[in-house]
C-alpha cells in the first residue's frame, strides 16, 4: 500500500469540497481531492443547473401557452426531449472533462475512488493510505433508502436527468422539491403525473395557501396530487409496466406506471466513510459539527454542505457559505468564524416557482403581532401582461417594528423576486423602507412595493 501526506485532504467535489480544496491550495497548503464519480458534484452535474435547464424548457412551454392568442400564435409546441438532454449535456459535459483538470493545474492532487478513514489523521482510497494534518468531509446527500420491496424499479434524481426518453405514466414518490419540480417539466411534455405525498401537504417548508394555488394550477396541467399516500411497494409486470402500491387514509391503493421516480428525500452521505475508525461522531442528520463546522470528537476534520448537521436546509448557498468558514477556521491559530448565514431564501423552481423567505404565517403568528399581507396576484397587470394566471404572496410584517418577518411568493420571477426580500431582511429594511424605494418600472420588482 502506497502513502502520502498532505496539509489538507479534501473528500467529493461538489461546491462546498471546491471552495475549500482551491481556497486553501492558494494560501499555497498541499492539498489532495478524492472523488468517487465524476469530479464537480451533485450541484453543477446531476442538481441545480442540470435541473434548471429543464425547468426552463417546461417554464418556457408554460409562458407561450399563457401568451396564446393574446401575445403569440403557434400551430406546434412541444418539447423534444432527446433535444433538450443534449443541450442539457452542454452544461454537464465540459464539467466533468475539465473539473479534475482544473484541481491538477492549481497543483492539487487528485485521486478516484471511495474515500473512507482507516484512523483519525489517515485516509484510505483504494490501495493508497493518505495522511493529513487536516480533513474536510464535502461528501453531499443521497436518495433515502425508502426500504420497500422494489425498491430497484424507482429512478434517483440524477438518473432521471439521464433518461432519453420519457413514458405516458409517470409516478413521483414523495411531493417535495425534486417531485413537483420535475412533475412541471414531465406533465409540459405531456405524460400523466401522479405524485405520491405521505403527509398532507406537498412543497410542506413553503406558505400552505400558495401551495394551494400551485396544487390547483397543477391539477389542471395533468400533475394527479394524491396526499396522506405513502407508498409501500412497487412491482413489475411481465410486461415491463409497474405498479405503485400505497397507502392512502388506511386503505391500500394501487396505480400503473411506466416510470416511478424517488423524491421521497436525500440523507447526509457518509456510510462509505467509516467515520468510526476516523474517529468522526454522526448521526442521522450527518457528521455533528460545532459552530466553527470542526468535527465535534475529531480536531483535524471539518465538514459542511448536506452530510453536516448544521440544522441549515441542505442547499448549494449554505454549502458555499459554510465552505468559506471552513476556509478560514481549517489552520486558525486563534479566533475561528462562524457561518453568516443571514436569512436563506428557498425556492422550488416549479411551473410557475414557488419561493420563500425568512417565517412562516404559523411562526410569526406564535412569535409576534403580525400583520398579514396575502393577495392572489394573477390579476395584476404586470402578472397580466405576461399571459400567464397563478401568482400570489403573502408578506408578514411586525406591527411594532415594521420589520419583514417573512415573504412567500407564487408566479413569474418569484425565483429572482425573493432575493430583494432576503436583501431587506438581511440588513433590516423597514416595510416603509421598501415602500420608499423606487424600483424600475414594469418589472415584478417593483410590485414588492405593494406588498409590503
Ligand atoms: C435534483 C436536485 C436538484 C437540486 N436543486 C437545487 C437548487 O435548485 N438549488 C439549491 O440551492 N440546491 C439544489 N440542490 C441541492 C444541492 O445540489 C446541494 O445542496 C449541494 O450540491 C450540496 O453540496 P455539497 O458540497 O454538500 O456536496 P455535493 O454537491 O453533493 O457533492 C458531494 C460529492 O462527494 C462525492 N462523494 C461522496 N462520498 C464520497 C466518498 N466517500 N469518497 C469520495 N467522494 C465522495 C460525491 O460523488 C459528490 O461528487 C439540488 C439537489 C438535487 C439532488
Ligand atoms: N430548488 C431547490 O433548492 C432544490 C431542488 C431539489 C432538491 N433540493 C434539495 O434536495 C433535498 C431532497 O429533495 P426531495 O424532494 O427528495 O426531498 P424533500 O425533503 O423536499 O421532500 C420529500 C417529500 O417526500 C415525502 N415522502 C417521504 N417518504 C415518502 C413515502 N414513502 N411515500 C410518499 N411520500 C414520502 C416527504 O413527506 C416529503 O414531503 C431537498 O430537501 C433540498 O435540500 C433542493
Amino acid at each position: 500500500m502506497s502513502s502520502a501526506h498532505f496539509d489538507l485532504i479534501v473528500i467529493g467535489t461538489g461546491p462546498s469540497a471546491s471552495t475549500v480544496a482551491k481556497k486553501t491550495r492558494a494560501e499555497g497548503k498541499r492539498v489532495a481531492v478524492i472523488e468517487e464519480r465524476e469530479f464537480g458534484g451533485t450541484c453543477a452535474l446531476r442538481g441545480c443547473n442540470p435541473k434548471k435547464v429543464y425547468v426552463n424548457a417546461a417554464d418556457l412551454i408554460d409562458r407561450v401557452v399563457g401568451g396564446r392568442g393574446k401575445l403569440v400564435d403557434y400551430e406546434q409546441l412541444r418539447i423534444d426531449w432527446q433535444q433538450l438532454l443534449q443541450f442539457k449535456k452542454t452544461f454537464t459535459d465540459p464539467v466533468i472533462e475539465k473539473s479534475e483538470a482544473s484541481y491538477r493545474k492549481k497543483g492539487i492532487e487528485t485521486f478516484s475512488g471511495t474515500a473512507s478513514f482507516a484512523a483519525a489523521d489517515t485516509v484510505r482510497v483504494g490501495s493508497q493510505a493518505l495522511t493529513s494534518e487536516r480533513f474536510f468531509v464535502g461528501t453531499g446527500a443521497r436518495p433515502r433508502p425508502l426500504g420497500i420491496p422494489g425498491e430497484s424499479l424507482v429512478l434517483h434524481s440524477g438518473d432521471f436527468l439521464e433518461l432519453s426518453e420519457i413514458p405516458k405514466r409517470v409516478v413521483f414518490i414523495g411531493g417535495g422539491y425534486i417531485s413537483m419540480e420535475f412533475a412541471c417539466v414531465v406533465a409540459r411534455y405531456g405524460a400523466h403525473v401522479t405524485v405520491l405525498q405521505h403527509g398532507d401537504q406537498i412543497l410542506s417548508s413553503f406558505d400552505k395557501d400558495l401551495v394551494t394555488q400551485l396544487s390547483d394550477y397543477c391539477a389542471e396541467h395533468q400533475i394527479e396530487i394524491q396526499t396522506r399516500s405513502e407508498v409501500t411497494a412497487v412491482q413489475q409486470r411481465s410486461d415491463q409496466s409497474l405498479v405503485v402500491n400505497y397507502k392512502k387514509a388506511d386503505q391500500m391503493e394501487s396505480i400503473e406506471a411506466d416510470l416511478v421516480i424517488h423524491g421521497a428525500g436525500r440523507v447526509p452521505n457518509v456510510d462509505d466513510l467509516d467515520l468510526q475508525a476516523g474517529e468522526v461522531e454522526f448521526g442521522e442528520q450527518g457528521i455533528k459539527v460545532d459552530a466553527f463546522l470542526r468535527s465535534v470528537t475529531n480536531p483535524r476534520v471539518f465538514a459542511a454542505g448536506d452530510c453536516a448537521d448544521t440544522g441549515k436546509p441542505r442547499l448549494t448557498p449554505t454549502a458555499n457559505e459554510e465552505a468559506r468558514v471552513v476556509v478560514k477556521n481549517l489552520f486558525a491559530s486563534q479566533s475561528m468564524q462562524q457561518p453568516d448565514y443571514g436569512v436563506i431564501p428557498r425556492v422550488a423552481f416549479t411551473v410557475p416557482s414557488i419561493a420563500a423567505v425568512g417565517m412562516s404565517e404559523a411562526e410569526a403568528r406564535k412569535s409576534h403581532d403580525v400583520d398579514v399581507h396575502h393577495e392572489d396576484t394573477s390579476t395584476w397587470g404586470s402578472v397580466r401582461k405576461t399571459g400567464q394566471r397563478c401568482a400570489g404572496y403573502k408578506v408578514l410584517i411586525d406591527k411594532q417594528t415594521n420589520l419583514i418577518l417573512g415573504a412567500h411568493l407564487l408566479g413569474p420571477a418569484a425565483e429572482e423576486t425573493i432575493n430583494l426580500f432576503a436583501m431587506a431582511m438581511k440588513f433590516g429594511l423597514t416595510a416603509n423602507d421598501v415602500k420608499s424605494t423606487l424600483f424600475a418600472f414594469p418589472t415584478f420588482a417593483s410590485d414588492v412595493r405593494k406588498m409590503v
